[in-house]
Parts: structure tokens; sequence; C-alpha cells
């Protein structure tokens, strides 16, 4: 935390380490989902909006109830979990999505209405006065029928300031709970910002809503609550129109590392970053902070050693802040420090000679342009330190059927020296080969997938594909990837591989036919 704030010290914004309080409405299930190509069922809705509760959220959009029946289905789903957020629907400045919204057994409504002249004129094709006066009608009616009603002036950041007072000023007069300043199309740069949401915060309760297109959607959303602003609109992930909705997990790691100011339980937000992107098929992007799959891991030499001598070395905050785990991976950049650490976790004693060459051949597949698995750095260790090794579980065969049938597989495995033939069916051709290993190899195979992840080398579709897993068994993980043109046998040999690997030092038995 910094002695004086940059924020503090402009006369028109607060300290933000003064700021007592910061809430959230969470929009993922209404503008994430207007995201190109997603769309969520109720189930799916009903789980993100579990997952979005118990990381104390205090709002949820649910959906716009104006949508269609299948929407309100899904928004009504939400609604009957009883969470202890409160639970809105997105309406536009019409009574009827109101009474869409109230159908939907929802707390509260976030009413839009045009704000810039683009949207009163050509849009939606009424006038400055009358957008006021309809607004100050469905404020009223909205209350009436005991609504917690925010309104959004859409496009506040091109709307005229002194109609966006004008507007907003009216809506708080009619009984808005809030009003919101919303950077709809992510115009604005923090002074747009500062010059609209200034003169609302002196009108009420005021909320932010900011886009990143410019890729300023965190410092807007900053500069908001500096400004005043106490409730912050986005989406986990980001996800959302265009180039998505400011990162709500973005804006409570910079309020809660940076300020002292924590708007959310971010230990939930990892598995709920992932339980959405699953949902929405949106992957998230590896160097994405706070979520993404690099932002904990460290590959170089140099971060390596400092890191494994203290682990706030090149970390701005733990990984178990925000519900993870840092990660210590090979690759070209790996150094001596890094390759120890990795070698000892899968208890090989090599000395600094033996290490010195592991490294160099790490770096070798690092510069073919690979990742280092597991599998990799054993295979070298072994050849280097000298130490043969007999696999005990081979795959020797394997044939997999799928079509308009049950999709079936059989292999044929070597388990110490003994031959075994069994067969599976399953949801694809991959999953009935697993399930077919899994017979095969009785109780050695109860190890966890714990990552599956399909590479295609060329574009084509002869391409060679490779197929890396992490797989567990009580305390031990390994990766291991496996190349081939064949997706299924690429992944059955990754995994027979992971649980040879896994199995390596346990005892006979466990292999015992049963
Ligand atoms: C900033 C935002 O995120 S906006 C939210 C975007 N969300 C959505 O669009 C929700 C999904 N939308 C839908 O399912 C459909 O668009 C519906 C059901 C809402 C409307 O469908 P349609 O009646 O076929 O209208 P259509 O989609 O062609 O056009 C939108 C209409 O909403 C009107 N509208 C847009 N914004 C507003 C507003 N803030 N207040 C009042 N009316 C509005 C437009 O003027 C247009 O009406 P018009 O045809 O009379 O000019």
């Amino acid at each position: 935390m910094t002695e004086s704030s940059f924020f503090g010290s402009h006369p028109q914004l607060r300290d933000l380490s003064d700021v007592d309080d910061v809430q959230f409405l969470d929009t993922t299930l209404r503008d994430g989902e207007q995201a190109p190509g997603v769309s969520l069922t109720p189930e799916e809705k009903a789980r993100i909006a579990r997952g979005l509760d118990r990381a104390e959220i205090d709002f949820i959009e649910a959906g716009s109830a104006c949508t269609g029946p299948g929407e309100r289905e899904t928004i009504r789903r939400v609604t009957d979990l009883d969470l202890d957020a409160t639970v809105t629907s997105f309406c536009r400045g019409i009574e009827n999505d109101v009474d869409l919204a109230l159908d939907c057994d929802v707390d509260g409504v976030t009413i839009v209405v045009p704000g810039s002249d683009k949207h009163i004129e050509t849009k939606v094709g009424t006038t400055h006065e009358e957008n006021v006066q309809n607004t100050e009608e469905l404020v009223a009616y909205a209350k009436d029928h005991d609504l917690w009603v925010e309104v959004i002036a859409e496009d506040g950041s091109r709307a005229r300031v002194d109609y966006l007072e004008k507007l907003m000023s009216a809506s708080m007069d009619a009984g808005a709970d809030r009003i919101c300043y919303a950077d709809t199309v992510g115009h604005a740069t923090p002074d747009d910002t500062l010059e609209r949401i200034e003169p609302m915060t002196e009108l009420g309760p005021t909320s932010t809503h900011t886009h990143d297109d410019l890729g300023l959607a965190v410092t807007n959303a900053l500069v908001s609550i500096a400004a005043g602003a106490d409730l912050v609109h986005g989406t986990i992930n980001g996800i959302g129109e265009r180039a998505g909705n400011v990162a709500l997990e973005e804006v409570a790691i910079a309020l809660d590392h940076g300020y002292g100011v924590e708007p959310m339980d971010l230990t939930e937000v990892y598995d709920l970053a992932q339980l959405i992107s699953r949902s929405t098929g949106v992957p998230l992007a590896p160097n994405k902070a706070v979520i993404g799959e690099n932002a904990f891991t460290h590959e170089s030499g140099i971060h390596t050693d400092g890191t494994l001598k203290d682990d706030a070395m090149y970390e701005p905050y733990p990984p178990e802040k925000v519900g993870r785990e840092r990660r210590l991976v090979l690759g070209k950049h790996a150094g001596h420090a890094g390759v120890e650490a990795a070698l000892a976790e899968h208890g090989i004693d090599a000395d600094d000679d033996e290490i010195d060459e592991v490294v160099e051949r790490v770096k070798a597949i690092g510069d073919r342009g690979k990742r280092v698995t597991d599998a990799d750095l054993l295979t070298i260790a072994e050849e280097v330190v000298g130490k043969d090794r007999e696999r005990r579980v081979k795959l020797l065969e394997m044939t997999a059927a799928s079509g308009s049938g049950t999709p079936t597989a059989s292999v044929r495995v070597e388990v110490d020296g003994e031959e075994r033939v069994a067969s599976g069916h399953g949801d694809g051709p991959v999953d009935a080969a697993v399930s077919a290993v899994q017979q095969a190899l009785g109780h050695a195979a109860d190890a966890s997938l714990d990552s599956y992840h399909v590479d295609a080398i060329t574009g084509s579709t002869d391409a060679v594909v490779t197929v890396e897993v992490e797989m567990s068994r009580g305390d031990n993980s390994v990766t291991v990837a496996v190349s081939d043109a064949d997706i299924t046998r690429a992944s059955v040999e990754a995994m027979v591989e992971a649980i040879d690997r896994l199995i390596e030092n346990e005892p006979e038995q466990v292999l015992a036919d049963d």
C-alpha cells in the first residue's frame, strides 16, 4: 500500500484506502452471456449463480427477462435458489420489460435507458424530454412493485454531461435506489470517466459499468470508485460484449492488494473462473491476471531460483489468496536450481554435474519449441543418472470404433510382464479406450485425471496431435505428453504412461488381477 495516494492527491478524488465498502454487481449471466456464441442453460446459470453467491458477490444480474421464455426460465432457476445476493434482471426502458422481470420473481431491476444523443434519437427514436419522463414513470412503476431499482444511462460516456445529470437526477427523484454510469462502448479515458461520474455521485448512490475496448476498464472502475462510486458492475473472466466487461477479479485484487479493500471472497474466484470458462466455452487466456494458467507459474531459471529462495520474489501476492497454487515448470529457460527442485520432487538424487547435464537436455527440448513434461524430465534423468527403469505397464495394442452406435474400444496391455485384454465403451472413442484400460489395470488405474489438453501441431485433418495429461494418485502427480496422428491412441498412451509413472514405487499387489 502506498503512503500518499495518487487518487487522494487529486482534489475531486478520494484516497482508495479510505473507502469502507465497495459492492459488486456481477453481470456474467447477462452482459457476459451477450459475448458472441455464449448461451447458458438454466442448470449452468444456477451453478454459476451459486458460485457467485459463495464468493460473496452482492448483486447478480441473472439475465434479461425480455429476451424470451427460455431466458425467463434461466432467471427463475436463479431466483429459486434463494441466494444471499440480490438477484436482478436487465430491462429496457419499457414497462413490459419490468413486467417480464416481475414474472421471474427477481429482487430488483436494472433499467437501461438511452443516455447519449445517438441512443436517444437514432436508436430508440425518442426525444430528450420524453426519455426523462418515461424514465421517471418506469422507476415509479418498478418501485410500486417493490423492486430494487438501478437506472443505467446507456452510452453515458458519450452523453452530454448536463443531460446525463438531468436524467440521473430525475431517476433519483422518482425513487430509484441507485444510478449507474455506463461506458457502454468502452470509449472513455479516465478523464471522461471522472467528468461524468463525479457529478452523478452528488445525486445519489452511484454504480459504474465499464468495458475494456481501450484496455482501460479496470482503471476506469478505480477512477469511478475514487470519484465516489460504491458499486462496480463487471463479469468474472471479463467476458462480455466485444472486448468484454471489466473483470471483477481484477478490480477485486487491485482493491485488495493495492488498498486493503475486500469487495468479494477472492479465494473462490479461481474455481468460479474455471466453471464459467467451461460453461461458456470461452477459454481463459494463460496470461490473464488472477485466473490465467501462467499467473503463478514460473519457468525461467532466474525466477525459479528466486522463488525457491523466497516465495514472494516474483509474485505480487500469494496464489492462495485467489484459491490457487504456485507451479514451477521446466523449459528452454530452466536453470540448475529449478531442475534440482523438480528432480527432488520426484525423489531423484543427482549430483551437480548430473543436474547440469539434465538442464542442458531440458533446454534442448525447449529449443525445439516443445513443453517439457514430467515424463520428459524423468526419462532424461534416468538416462543421465544411469538408472535403468523397467516399465510396469505398457500399451501393446488398441482398437476403437465409433459411429452411429455406442463407441467401443478394446486394449491389450502388459502388466508386470503379463498380458491382459479388456474392452469398454464410453461417450466417445477416447472415453471408451480409457474405460478399457481401467478394466485391464483394475486398482492401478485409480488415478485422477486432473487435466487433459490436446494441441494440433498442424491445422489439417491429418495433423499430428499432442495430448498432454496431468494425473495424480495420492500425493503424487505427473504430466505426460504423447504425439500421434491418432488422438485416441495418443490419449491412451499418455494415460498409460502416466499411470506407469505413478505406480512406479508401489508394491506388486497393486497390479494384481482383481
Ligand atoms: C448495453 C447492453 O448491453 S444492451 C442489452 C443487450 N441485450 C439484449 O439485446 C437482450 C436480448 N435481446 C433480444 O432478445 C431482443 O433484442 C429483444 C427481445 C429485447 C427485442 O427484440 P425485437 O423486438 O425483435 O427488437 P430488436 O432486437 O430488433 O431491436 C431492439 C429494440 O429495442 C429498443 N431499445 C433498445 N434499447 C432500448 C432502451 N434502452 N429502452 C427502450 N427501448 C430500447 C430499440 O429501439 C428496438 O426497438 P424498435 O424495433 O422499436 O426500434
